[in-house]
């Protein structure tokens, strides 16, 4: 499957652009260095593997029996729905293909069910992983437990969470909270259950979505942000790595001014800026 990520933006050089640049900001500076950051990631992954090498993320769908991760991950991966119920075994999983600024990347979707997967293979699967998506179903989710089925699946997701942000490095991961079966709830109950459901998103600091596997509805659009967010994440990595042989973004030669900062009368702010 080809997929067109072309919105990729990088956030961390934007941000640091911004806090160094201030005042020449605009818009088409940075679709100019969103430009050259595809360009730069391509010259790293050369750089690092001597072609432009294929690139693997681990994603890990968590939640309690029968929310619905198998179908969602059915209906992105095979694009089905399957309407029988059949209990996934232990830990299952899928590999997506994508194509991202002419980057083969790939993504590893894991299966588990958090009450009856074994805490060795959870950490096994968790090792790694980029993105951690918490599935809940629309239908069942109670105003109490918020997007939680049962109190017992509230307090493993607890220790799941906790478990994922120690196998895996600070601020290297993100988490997403699926509302699954969205076209099972009216209107009302929908809006009803996401208000809870982006309350507890907050508070661990994840994204929320509502989705349905059976219509297909936000499917694709989920897993484009979870593979643009992955893919991204991998990059910054790897640019990390090949800092010290590339130049860096906010200094080296990037940005040029056109004319020179010393000859800036004070006051004036209007420097034109181009970038290589
Ligand atoms: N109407 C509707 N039914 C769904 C949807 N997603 C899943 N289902 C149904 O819900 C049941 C459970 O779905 P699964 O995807 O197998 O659930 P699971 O979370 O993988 O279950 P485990 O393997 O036990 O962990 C199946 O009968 C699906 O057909 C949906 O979006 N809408």
């Amino acid at each position: 499957m080809k997929s067109n990520l072309m919105h990729l933006v990088p956030p961390v050089s934007r941000d640091r652009i911004i806090s160094q640049f201030p005042k020449w900001y605009t818009p088409e500076a940075c679709l100019q260095l969103k430009e050259h950051f595809h360009a730069q990631v391509r010259t790293a992954c050369q750089q690092s593997t001597g072609t432009v090498g294929l690139k693997i993320s681990k994603v890990v769908v968590v939640g309690d029996l029968y929310v619905g991760k198998t179908s969602l991950i059915n209906r992105f991966c095979k694009d089905n729905f399957d309407r029988d119920y059949k209990a996934t075994i232990g830990v299952d999983f899928e590999i997506e293909r994508f194509e991202i600024v002419g980057i083969p990347y790939n993504l590893q979707i894991y299966n588990s069910t958090l009450i009856v997967t074994s805490k060795l293979v959870l950490l096994l699967t968790l090792h790694g992983s980029v993105i951690h998506i918490v599935v809940s179903s629309s239908e069942l989710s109670s105003i109490f437990l918020g997007p939680f089925d049962s109190l017992i699946s509230l307090l493993y997701f607890r220790q799941w969470l906790e478990d994922a942000l120690r196998e895996n490095e600070p601020d290297s991961s993100f988490i997403f909270l699926v509302g699954t079966k969205k076209d099972l709830v009216s209107d009302a109950v929908c809006e009803r259950t996401e208000l809870d459901a982006i309350r507890f998103a907050n508070e661990m600091q994840a994204e929320y979505w509502s989705v349905s596997a059976k219509t297909g509805e936000n499917v694709k659009e989920f897993f484009s942000r979870v593979a643009a967010l992955a893919f991204e994440q991998s990059m910054i990595k790897e640019l990390e790595k090949t800092a010290g042989r590339m130049a860096r973004i906010g200094s080296g030669n990037l940005i040029k001014l056109e004319k020179n900062m010393t000859d800036i009368p004070e006051g004036n702010t209007k420097v034109s800026l181009s970038c290589c």
